[in-house]
């Protein structure tokens, strides 16, 4: 469990002051995947750096397993920061070294046997699934078996605490969804707390157990990734849904906007919902996703020529709960495609 108690980050003095994070407080339990998002110069890569402590926090602290790295002298902190493992978006592997030398690293360094190092390098890489892959070099793999390396070489030290720093920016759709599954198998495995920092919604969307969106240094709106999708009022929740929808939607006339948890729901609920209102109804786009071993829906409905009232009721009977589509809610308002 990794937590953050009013952590802040300040840079300059006088005139140049600038306050970067102001006071962030959240906590990252084992076995959580927690996504933080946000704009250009929110303050992610500094976050990042004071979650590992490469930088000192202006006040606050950061508590790994209940202990206090921000207060701790800088030998201490060597050896609590092997409690948290890091990936970067680039894979930083060493070129002229083997994946199975580039894993060994932080081994070597603590002084480990051959023998040990040897051992622990194998089950590091099978865990990845690159046993074949031992004596590659960097140039020999392509961008997500890299990342795999970045991640073997991060657990190398047992770590309870992975951050991901942008880790999967830049790679390709189908690369990105190994490099989640595999988090998410890790995530189970050994009960991992991962702090998955990104600027990718679409990423968010496949990894995250819980989501905060951070903006100017502060978290303006967090919570668990499914009540956010579900809520209509939730700006984090619409930056989150598939845009495919909207894009079907624009234009059209009584859009209604509709997202649910597949258990609560009948699977016929869009016809039962069109014998109730008596008028015909066209889905201009839905998708269903497991996320987090909850089945969600999202569906664009183009419902004409009925009190709105009506709609709400007539979902409200249905156990659903929908917004009326407007202006102040396509992604491409402003404000929408700041939290992006
Ligand atoms: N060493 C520094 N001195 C002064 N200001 C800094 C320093 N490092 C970062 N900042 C400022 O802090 C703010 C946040 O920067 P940060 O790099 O953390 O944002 P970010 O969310 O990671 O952005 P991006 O997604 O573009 O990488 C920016 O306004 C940046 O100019």
């Amino acid at each position: 469990m990794i937590s953050l108690e009013k952590l802040t980050k300040v840079y300059g003095r006088g005139d140049s002051r600038t306050v970067v994070l102001d006071g962030l407080d959240f906590s990252v339990a084992s076995g959580e995947i927690f996504a933080v998002v946000g704009p250009s110069g929110a303050g992610k890569s500094t976050l990042a750096h004071c979650v590992n402590l490469l930088e000192r926090p202006t006040s606050g602290a950061v508590l790994v397993n209940g202990e206090n790295l921000s207060r701790l002298s800088e030998k201490q902190l060597r050896v609590a920061r092997r409690s948290i493992g890091t990936i970067f978006q680039a894979d930083g592997l060493f070129s002229r070294r083997t994946a199975a030398a580039n894993v060994a690293l932080p081994l070597d360094y603590l002084g480990a046997t051959p023998a040990e190092t040897k051992r622990r390098v194998g089950e590091l890489l099978e865990r990845v699934g690159l046993s074949d892959k031992a004596s590659s070099y960097p140039h020999q793999l392509s961008g997500g078996q890299r990342q795999r390396v970045g991640i073997a070489r991060a657990l190398a030290l047992r770590p309870s605490i992975l951050l991901s720093d942008e880790a999967t920016s830049g790679l390709d759709p189908e690369s990105t969804a190994s490099i989640v599954d595999l988090l998410k198998e890790l995530r189970d495995d050994l009960d991992l707390s991962i702090l998955f920092i990104t600027h990718e919604m679409d990423t968010v969307l496949q990894v995250a157990d819980s989501v905060a969106r951070l903006d100017h240094g502060h978290i303006v709106e967090s919570g668990a990734l499914v009540d956010l999708l579900r809520d209509a009022d939730s700006d984090l929740g619409r930056a989150l849904r598939p845009r495919r929808d909207w894009e079907a939607a624009s234009g059209a006339d009584g859009i209604w906007f509709v997202s649910y948890e597949g258990r609560h729901v009948r699977p016929d609920w869009v016809s039962l919902l069109g014998a109730e209102l008596g008028v015909p109804i066209s889905i201009l786009g839905a998708s269903i996703e497991r996320i987090n071993g909850v089945t969600v829906g999202h569906a664009t409905l183009g419902i004409g020529g009925v009190d709105p009232a009506r709609v709400t009721g007539a979902l409200a009977a249905l156990g659903l709960t929908a917004t009326l589509d407007d202006a102040a809610l396509r992604p491409e308002s402003d404000e929408l495609e700041d939290v992006a």
